[in-house]
């Protein structure tokens, strides 16, 4: 049985202002936060890259303060470091920069140096980068220096992770207070490196966007029968593939006992098979805790049928491929099952229209329009529960990009709910067992490697043998 922890909070830039008000508010000042800021991120630098002859690229705003900061600790250090501004400090900033006594070089003409300190722009990014501003950048970049960003990489929305410009691709990044969402998404993953999170003594909203964490498991009770374990049915259509990955991932997952409906031609082996009308009169007992619907299944009055029974049933039901395209053509979606829906970039948009730059806002909109837990899959898999919270996992490889990957991410998903697992959780859980088995997978990987996987996965988080 597995259980999900928090994992690590995802914020969004007003979240973050949101948390630096209060602060101020309860009697911290601005000036004391960029203080810490600034000291945690000299303190990262110096364990990272010590010594190292150092350029800080300070922006106008805050972002820019801190990098004032940093340049002010590392001189202090014995460190030999410059300068290079775009426009003169505003607001707080301005203190930090008037502490700085050595010139300011301009951003359009500095020379790098072997180490870079990126405090151009962190959460305040509001518009695409001026031109010169991504001038300097792209003639530092080919210095080949270590980078380090404060907070974030200079051009990435906080928010998205989209790439307001080209930024310098970060070795590391110092994120001050909390992650944000956009470290997590789109180009904003690819150009923070590492990401370390200095605490300047911030709380954090509730309701934050986190990162899916790894799963534990719960020792199994040693009296457990295969029906306690949790049953499965899986109603598929005619692909035999993808009816027989869906099924033997839900056994490998740990359900107990797994039927199938449909899949013509799939091998006995320890997949059991019936035909609908059994499969009718098995839901809603006890050798049955969860559903998946759609498979290898084409569109057609079978699967309609099934499917409106299914939402108007009480047993968590799992929504995939064609069970997806037939719900996207339902004119009533109403939903009384727990749900989860797996839909890939093409589904999503089939079912709830494209999702614009902030996947993230569109996919926990969808979850509270079809009252279910959506899971949007993609390099970034985004799980949002209809009551608001959302979960992000990165924890995967471009090699599960494979056909049958979603069918197998549909089996681990209702072997959860079979388990007695909450939609969300269940969701979280099978998106990162799935992407764990993907990792050790690793070059070559097929669909059919992902369930023979999930044992090691599981003995890793302490399976009990
Ligand atoms: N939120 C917090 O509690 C703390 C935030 N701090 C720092 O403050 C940063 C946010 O500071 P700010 O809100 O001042 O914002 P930034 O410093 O990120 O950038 C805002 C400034 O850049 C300008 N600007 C925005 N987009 C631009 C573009 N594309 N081209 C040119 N100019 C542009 C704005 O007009 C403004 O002057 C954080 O990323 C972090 O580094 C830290 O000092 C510590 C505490
Ligand atoms: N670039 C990627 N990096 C990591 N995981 C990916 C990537 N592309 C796809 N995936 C994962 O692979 C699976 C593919 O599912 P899906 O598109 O439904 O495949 P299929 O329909 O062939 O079964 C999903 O779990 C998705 O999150
Ligand atoms: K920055």
């Amino acid at each position: 049985m597995l259980t999900i922890p928090p994992g690590r909070l995802l914020l969004t830039a007003a979240q973050m202002r949101g948390a630096e008000t209060a602060a101020i508010g309860a009697g911290t000042t601005a000036e004391t936060l960029m203080a810490r800021a600034a000291t945690a991120a000299a303190r990262a630098i110096q364990a990272f890259a010590p010594g190292r002859p150092t350029l800080v690229l300070c922006g106008p705003g805050n972002n820019g303060g801190d990098g004032f900061g940093v340049a002010l600790r590392l001189a202090a250090a014995g460190v030999a470091v410059r300068v290079a501004g775009w426009t003169p400090s505003t607001g707080p900033a301005s203190a930090f920069a008037a502490r700085w006594s050595r010139p300011v070089e301009r951003l359009s003409n500095t020379a790098p140096a072997p180490l870079i300190v990126d405090a151009l722009f962190g959460t305040g990014l509001a518009r695409p980068l001026a031109d010169d501003v991504q001038a300097a950048l792209d003639r530092l970049r080919g210095a080949g220096a270590t980078v380090v960003a404060l907070d974030l990489p200079s051009g990435i929305d906080a928010d998205t992770g989209a790439a307001l410009g080209d930024p310098l691709a970060a070795d590391m990044t110092v994120a001050f207070g909390f992650a944000k969402r956009g470290h997590g998404l789109g180009a904003g993953r690819r150009a923070s490196g590492r990401v370390v999170i200095a605490d300047i003594g911030l709380a954090a909203p509730a309701g934050c966007t986190r990162q899916v964490a790894p799963p534990k498991l719960k020792e199994m009770d040693d009296d457990v029968h295969k029906y306690a374990r949790g049953g499965v049915l899986v109603i598929a259509g005619e692909q035999a593939g993808a009816a027989r990955l869906t099924a033997l991932a839900a056994l490998r997952a740990g359900a107990g006992a797994v039927t199938l409906v449909g899949g013509r031609g799939v091998p006995a082996d320890a997949i059991m098979a019936c035909d609908d009308d059994a499969a009718f009169a098995l839901l809603g007992s006890p050798k049955v805790r969860a559903v998946a619907l759609g498979p290898g299944m084409a569109e057609g009055e079978r699967g309609r049928d099934w499917l409106r029974r299914l939402l108007a049933a009480t047993t968590p039901l799992v929504i995939d491929a064609g069970g997806l395209a037939l719900l996207a053509g339902l004119g009533d979606r109403s939903v009384t099952a727990p749900l989860v829906v797996t839909p890939h970039a093409g589904e999503f948009a089939r079912l709830f229209g494209a999702p614009g730059i902030d996947r993230v806002a569109a996919v926990a909109a969808a979850a509270r329009q079809l009252r279910a837990v959506v899971v949007a899959k993609g390099r970034e898999t985004i799980i949002a529960a209809p009551d608001g919270r959302v979960a992000i996992n990165t924890h995967a490889t471009p090699w599960l990009a494979t056909a049958g990957s979603g069918d197998v991410l549909t089996g681990i998903v209702t072997a959860l709910l079979a388990q007695g697992l909450a939609p969300f959780d269940a969701a979280q859980g099978a998106v990162w067992l799935h992407g764990d088995a993907g990792l050790r997978g690793g070059a070559g990987l097929i669909a059919d490697d992902i369930p023979a996987l999930l044992p090691a996965v599981l003995s890793a988080l302490g399976a009990a043998s």
